[in-house]
């Protein structure tokens, strides 16, 4: 099966000596990729966005073209004309929502979106997009409810009080969240949909025991919302479209009495998403999930190039390991998959 070289629109590369062990398994695959800015510090400036990217294509392989499409982290303090320059400038693609104290390096994302309402204004004017981690982050909502408790207490009002504002509702992992994009008739509201939430359900997270490597946020619900992802990943149509999160953490910081969210899926991205619309019997939509609905919502053209995955196993990497002795484990790691990406 050969398509357009896909782009992953929601990616965790992180820094340094991680950096450089998870990204070339990115740029073998995506021709692009949205680089989520939750660093410590996180990316908020354009200052800091011009020098994430420039240590991301140092750390790529000779003679890749792969591109990292940089985002700016919204603070409650975040400067409009900074995100506007920074967006006018080339460098920065998106903004990132992150409510405070959601997810991974999320301490200081937004306590009130009351308090960006200049910013969000500002990109609605310019055109520029406003990606969302969208779960309420009120302790008295339960884990399993907090995607969907979003949509009615943050995401609609959000959308009614900004009707012009390109909104990409990230990592969507329920029916909810799945209907309440594909309702949308306004093509501004878009959903990626991670490889691993197409997989397991909450189940999957405690078979024989509690698997810390599964756990991410929003974390994966029953299988009926599994369900209704697949259904929309294989739908093809405009909102949907790919994005990992792939989100690698230090196997001792995954494996511990408070292990962090992240699954990490960049090894095998491609070969898992295509297994799962091969078994639903949908290779015909795979490059539009993949390769050519993230950039109709960006406004950007479709890669040049393509990629070939044919149907041969292949094993997904049992560790992965970082020149600072930092271990990572993908999802499925050891395990055999169906489609092997040809590399050319
Ligand atoms: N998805 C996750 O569980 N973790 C992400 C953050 C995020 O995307 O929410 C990370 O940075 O590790
Ligand atoms: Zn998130
Ligand atoms: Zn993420």
């Amino acid at each position: 099966m050969t398509i357009r070289r896909p782009d992953d629109w929601h990616l965790h590369l992180r820094e340094g000596a991680m950096l450089k062990a998870v990204l070339p398994y990115t740029a073998a695959q995506f021709g692009r990729a949205i680089i989520m800015p939750n660093l410590k510090p996180p990316v908020t400036t354009v200052e800091q966005a011009k020098r994430y990217a420039a240590a991301i294509r140092d750390a790529l392989p000779e003679g890749s073209t792969f591109q990292p499409l940089m985002t700016c982290y919204l603070t409650d303090g975040a400067d409009a004309d900074e995100i506007a320059r920074g967006h006018e400038e080339g460098v920065f693609t998106a903004v990132k929502l992150y409510p405070a104290h959601a997810t991974t390096n999320s301490a200081h994302g937004v306590t009130d979106l009351g308090n960006v309402a200049g910013v969000l204004e500002r990109m609605e004017r310019i055109g520029m997009p406003l990606l969302i981690h969208g779960e309420v982050t009120d302790p008295e909502v339960d884990i399993f409810d907090r995607e969907a408790v979003f949509i009615e207490r943050v995401l609609s009002p959000l959308l009614a009080r900004h009707p012009g504002l390109k909104v990409v509702f990230e990592h969507i992992t329920t029916e909810e969240a799945a209907d309440f994009v594909a309702a949308d008739t306004s093509g501004r509201l878009g959903a990626t949909i991670t490889a691993h939430h197409l997989v397991i359900n909450r189940s999957h997270i405690f078979a024989g025991g509690i698997r810390p490597h599964l756990y991410c946020l929003p974390i994966a619900k029953r299988e009926r919302h599994r369900l209704a992802l697949r259904r929309a990943a294989i739908s093809g149509t405009g909102p949907f479209f790919l994005g990992t999160d792939s989100a690698p953490h230090a196997v001792t910081a995954k494996e511990s009495a408070c292990g962090c969210a992240g699954v990490f899926t960049a090894p095998t991205a491609m070969e898992v998403y295509a297994q799962v619309f091969a078994e639903d019997g949908a290779l015909d939509q795979f490059e539009a999930f993949a390769s050519l609905n993230g950039p109709r919502f960006y406004g950007l053209a479709p890669n040049e190039g393509t990629i070939t995955l044919e149907r041969a196993p292949v094993t997904v990497p049992e560790i992965v390991l970082a020149e600072d002795g930092e271990a990572v484990l993908p999802f499925q790691s050891g395990e055999t998959l169906n489609w092997r990406l040809k590399t050319s």
